[in-house]
């Protein structure tokens, strides 16, 4: 039986959150660049990212922050945001079809795109303030 289906719950982003994160956890390239970073905060994280993707997903605008500065001095590349990408994506074709999956998937590469260029930005130019 397929048990693929639309995202349109808060209970079906908790779902697609924490199974990504498993993922993202147990991947040696990326998991332990996030467990030194957050280290026993990860309930914290995991609510905020909930937060994040109901309001991306479904326009309900419970986060309130500014994405890009915890990630601006990551020992992270391209090669990081693929692996990130590749998980994500594979998440939500193993848990999800339909219009706001396909979204989600869109998004994630935009940002992931934006968060690079962004970071590769500020390495060039190390005296540029962050904005
Ligand atoms: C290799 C890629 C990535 C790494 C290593 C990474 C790592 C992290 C870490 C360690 C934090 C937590 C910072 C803290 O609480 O102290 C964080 C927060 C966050 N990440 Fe990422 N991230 C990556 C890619 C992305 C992408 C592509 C997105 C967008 C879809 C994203 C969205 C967020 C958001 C929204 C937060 C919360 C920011 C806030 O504090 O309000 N991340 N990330």
């Amino acid at each position: 039986m397929d048990m693929k289906r639309a995202i349109e719950t808060m209970e079906d982003i908790r779902l697609l959150v924490d199974t990504f994160y498993g993922k993202v956890r147990e991947n040696p390239l990326i998991g332990p660049i996030f467990d030194s970073v957050i280290g026993d905060r990860w309930p914290v994280h995991l609510e905020k990212m909930y937060r994040f993707w109901q309001t991306v997903l479904f326009g309900e605008h419970t986060y309130y922050g500014a994405p890009f500065p915890p990630h601006a001095q990551l020992p992270v590349d391209r090669q990081h945001f693929d692996t990130w990408l590749g998980l994500w994506h594979t998440t939500l074709d193993q848990l999800f079809t339909g219009e706001k999956a396909a979204e989600a998937k869109w998004r994630g590469d935009k940002m992931a795109a934006m968060f690079l260029s962004k970071i590769n930005y500020y390495r060039s130019r190390p005296s540029t303030p962050l904005s």
